[in-house]
Order: C-alpha cells, then structure tokens, then sequence
C-alpha cells in the first residue's frame, strides 16, 4: 500500500499529455507488440522495443524484453532448445545486410567482419547476446538493481571483454557502488554487497486497457451485487479522502485541507457493537514456508494430522493439502490445474528473512497466473483483482524530464527487483509449461508490474508467531475497499475468512461503538493504540503517505502546540 492518492479523472487514456515525440514512441512500442503477436520467437523485435521503453523513460520494461531477447540468443545458439527452430527461423530474415540498427550500435559493429555482408542466426544471435547485456546492465542500474546490473555486464564482458559500451556501464554501476557504499577510490568494493532492489514506475501504463473506470455506474453496481453476499449491510460509494503528504507538515492545524475522490465501504442500515460487518473468502492467498501447515486455497491452518480429519490432499500431487472437500473443489475450479503436478512447490519458499515481503508478493502472483491461465483469461480480468486500486501515480508525475530546465527526478515508488519481477515470474510460468514468448499480451512485465501495484496496496500478511516473519499473505478485494482511520469503527481478524466486526467501544474517550446507516467504515491499517508518531510511521506504508485522519491532524496539532 505504498505511493500517492488517486483522482477519478486517472484513466488509461489519459488525454492530457500530448508530447508528439512520446506520441510516436508509444506508437511504435504498440506496432513492435503487435507484431511480437505474430513473430513471437522474434529476440530482435524484443531488443527494438527495449529501446523504445528505454527512451520513453521505462527502464524496467527494457530490462525485461532484453531479458527475454537474451534467452532467445540461447535457443538459437543451443540446438536441443525446446524453442530452437522457430528462434532461428525468425532470425533467419536479417542474415544479410544491412543487418537491423538495434545490433549496429557502438562498438558492436566492430565484432562484424568487414566486407563480410552474411552473418548465421548463431552469430546474429552472438551480436544480439552482447546488446541483451548492454541494455540490461544500463537498464537495472537505472532501476537502482545494482547487483544484478553488475551481474549482467559482467557476463557481457565475458563474451566481448573489449565492448566499450559494456565497459563504460562497469564503470558507471562502480561509481554509482562507490556513492551507494560510501566507499573511496582506491577501496576495493564488495560487489555481492550490492543492494539490488529498486523502485520504477506505477502507473497505469496508457496501453494498459484492462483498468476499469472504477467510479462508473456500471462498476458500481458490479462491486455492489457481489458485495451484497460478504457485506448485506454496506454498500460501495465515493468517498471523499485527505490527500496524503510524503511526511511530517506543518497542516495538522489547518482546518481545509486538500481532498481526493476514492472508493470506500459504507454501511446502508444500521449496525449493532459486535456485529460482523463483512465475511469475505478469498483464494488470492500465499504461504512462504516449504512445509506450511496451512490450506492451499484458503490460508486456514490446517487441522491437526489424525484419522478424522476434515484435510483433503490433491490426489495427483500428494504435498498440496486442502483443509476441507469445499476449498479443494474451489481450488479446482479456479486454480489448482494450472499447478498441479508441476513442481513450483519449492519456488522462493523459505526465503531469508530480509525477502519475506517480496516472496509473498511472488507467490500472490502466481497464484494470479495460476487462476488466469486455469480460467483462460487476462490476469488484469481475474476479478479479484480488476477493481483494486494500486495506488498508481500519473504517467506524467513518473515521467523523466530531461530539459535543461528539469527539476528532480520524480519518486517511483513500486518496488522492484530483477529477480522478483523479471526472472522468477518467467521461471513460474515455464514449470506451468506455459510457452513465455506465445503468451506475451498476457504474461508482458508491465502486467505483471500492475498486478504487483495491487497485490502492494491491498494484501494483509501473518506474521509466524515463532519467528515474526510474515508468511500468509491474502488479497481480499472486498475488505481491502475500506480506508483506514486511527479512530476506526471496526476490527478484523483473519483466519481462512477475513471477518469486519462493528467496535463494542471507540478506542477515542471510549465512545460506545456501531455504526450508523450512512456512516462509512473505517478499518486501521496500523495498531492504533501507539502514539500518533508511530502510527503514522506504521500506516505510511499500506497508505502511501503520512496519516491526515482526524485523530492523527489532532493529536499532532496539540503535540505542536505543547512544543513537544
Ligand atoms: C486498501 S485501499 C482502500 C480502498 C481505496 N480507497 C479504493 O479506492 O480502492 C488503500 C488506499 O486507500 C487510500 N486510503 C485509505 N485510507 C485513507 C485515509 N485515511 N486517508 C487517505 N487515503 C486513504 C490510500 O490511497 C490507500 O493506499
């Protein structure tokens, strides 16, 4: 839940920006996709539209096509390769010159034999491996993925020890370690101590056509008719929420402060102290522990191992264990097909400490994939997730400036590492024997940056109680639409259900609790009975901002005013 508020007039076609010179550009990126469609062994239309991303300001997104470009070099180079023939067929086309301007560049041209006008797919393919490397070296730099960029011109220079361009990056990434580890000139750097995850852009991407207005007619009504069986009492509305700042301001006294259009959840009748609010099943759900005592769909703990019990275990591959005939029957509607059998189960499970957080997010997505590949549909459509927002800022407050007049560079804010976005995710869908370069509209990285976008401002984790890691995470589309509030008129609890029940008492002078028809639901995304600093600490990062509720502008004001 990071990043900034939303506004309603955010659309995927926003018609605000029209810079004729990023007009062509995406123009290109779409005609460069379009044909991938139909050519999609193609790894030089991979490296064309790398750096099409690159100049629009996407260096993630190169980083991604130059990383599917360079495993296509080694199905043309390696002739057991499942895709060997077609990457090879589709090289075939560019044998003779002149070859495509993506592989004259630099001092590649140099490794071409001079007066030698035929080059074999295996040496185009060798040309195109060092460009993979150029591009991905430079482009996770500049995502702040300093290991991996490192990693990659490394391997690059491997090959092609003299390539210039390779060098200079080297260079760049060291100066960048040096300024990153505070380390001087002649001190020798520990490159495997490089940090390597970043932030990039989250935004709905303006090809990105999946995003849902969410404040139609039409979306409302949607939400409301299945609401209608989680929630009987509320209903989805507009709700009208403080725009949240990057941190401490001297506003807390102000009695206006700016405001923003956002969904919210609202109670239609009355509801008595006590009383559940929301009951919400969902199979949006992972675990990173190998040996989880947890069902498979639902998150549940398992019930004790004895001869009555209620767990099933899927019949074709033993390990997954459901905690009753109802999730296993649910998960083979919706996922588990797609998984079954596959041998994922180890994938980023058990991970260190420090990776936590990043390998639930993994696992939310492939349970995402799971669920789209099984139901044979777009994951941006899978309906537990269509309507969440992910906190996505403009394309134009992500975009770079590079004028001369330009201020700093804009904050991204959507986490990001080579391994969690781009490598693991393809390797997922290899063991789904999902084909990566036929499925590229749906398995693109700026999908999967999107549904990450979501899965970051929406999922609730556990925490293991022996090691305070967390370890479940869920995506629950229905209570996730209710904002928080540090003086919040429900509680939750989570276990196999996410369940909202009505306060008996307000934690604020201990008003009696309820909620009014009318009145909107207010959840707390952080422990409420910390001081207002801490809470703001807390929330700021399932918020995307400094807490502006009520209790949070009061309790600082007074804390100002007392000087403390
Ligand atoms: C879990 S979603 C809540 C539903 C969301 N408002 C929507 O339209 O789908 C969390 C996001 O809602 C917004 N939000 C929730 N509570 C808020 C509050 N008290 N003040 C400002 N923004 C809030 C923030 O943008 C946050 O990232």
């Amino acid at each position: 839940m990071e990043g900034s508020s939303s506004s309603p007039s955010l659309s995927a076609h926003d018609e605000r920006d029209h810079d004729p010179s990023r007009d062509a550009l995406i123009e290109r990126r779409q005609r460069l996709t379009d044909e991938l469609a139909d050519d999609c062994y193609n790894l030089i239309l991979y490296l064309q539209r790398a750096v099409v991303h690159s100049e629009l300001g996407y260096p993630d997104l190169a980083a991604g096509d130059a990383y599917r470009a360079l495993l296509l070099t080694d199905e043309v180079r390696e002739e057991g390769q499942e895709y060997h023939d077609e990457a090879t067929a589709a090289l075939e086309k560019y044998s003779t010159t002149p070859h495509p301007d993506v592989l004259c560049h630099g001092s590649l041209t140099d490794r071409q034999a001079p007066g030698d006008p035929e080059l074999r797919p295996e040496q185009l393919a060798g040309l195109a491996s060092t460009r993979c490397f150029q591009i991905l070296s430079l482009s996770l730099l500049l995502c702040g993925c300093l290991r991996s960029a490192y990693d990659f011109s490394e391997k690059g220079l491997k090959a092609a020890s003299d390539n210039s361009e390779l060098l200079q990056i080297r260079d760049y990434i060291e100066q960048v370690a040096r300024r990153r580890l505070r380390s001087g000139p002649d001190e020798p750097i520990d490159f495997r101590s490089l940090p390597d995850r970043g932030v990039v852009r989250r935004e709905i991407y303006p090809w990105n056509t999946h995003e849902p207005d969410r404040f139609s007619d039409e979306s409302l009504s949607l939400l409301n008719e299945k609401l209608a069986t989680v929630a009987p009492k509320c209903e989805v509305k507009v709700s009208c929420l403080p725009v949240l700042l990057e941190g401490e301001s001297d506003t807390d006294g102000y009695e206006i402060i700016p405001t923003c259009n956002q969904l919210g959840l609202f109670a239609k009748e009355d509801i008595a102290p006590g009383e559940a609010v929301l009951q919400e099943y969902s199979l949006l759900t992972a675990s990173n522990r190998l040996k989880e005592s947890t069902c498979d769909a639902c998150g549940e703990t398992l019930p004790p191992l004895k001869l009555d019990t209620q767990a099933v275990n899927c019949p074709e591959c033993y390990d997954t264990v459901f905690c009753g005939q109802s999730c296993f029957d649910k998960a083979q509607e919706e996922y588990h097909p797609a998984v079954c059998d596959k041998d994922i189960d180890s994938i980023a499970k058990d991970p260190e400490a420090r990776e936590s957080d990043d390998a639930l997010y993994l696992l939310l997505l492939a349970r995402l994939l799971a669920m789209s590949t099984h139901q044979e549909i777009h994951p941006l459509e899978v309906s537990q997730i269509k309507y969440i927002w992910g906190d996505f800022l403009t394309t134009e407050s992500n975009a770079l400036d590079l004028s001369v007049n330009a201020g700093p560079p804009p904050e991204w804010t959507l986490p990001f590492s080579f391994k969690y976005n781009i490598e693991t995710p393809l390797h997922i869908l290899e063991k789904m024997d999902i084909d990566i370069y036929a499925t590229l509209d749906s398995h693109d990285l700026w999908v999967l940056n999107t549904a990450y976008s979501k899965f970051r401002g929406t999922a609730s984790a556990r925490k293991n109680p022996y090691d305070g890691r967390p370890d479940l995470a869920a995506v629950h589309p229905y209570w996730c639409l209710a904002n928080h509030d540090c003086n919040p008129n429900v509680e939750w609890e989570w276990g196999g259900r996410m369940t909202l029940y009505a306060r008996k008492t307000r934690v604020l002078g201990n008003a009696p609790g309820g909620i009014k028809a009318g009145e909107e639901i207010l959840n707390h995304y952080c422990d409420v009975n910390l001081p207002v600093q801490e809470r703001r600490e807390w929330a700021r990062g399932s918020l995307g901002g400094w807490c502006m509720c009520q209790r949070c502008r009061d309790e600082s004001a007074a804390a100002a005013r007392a000087g403390r």
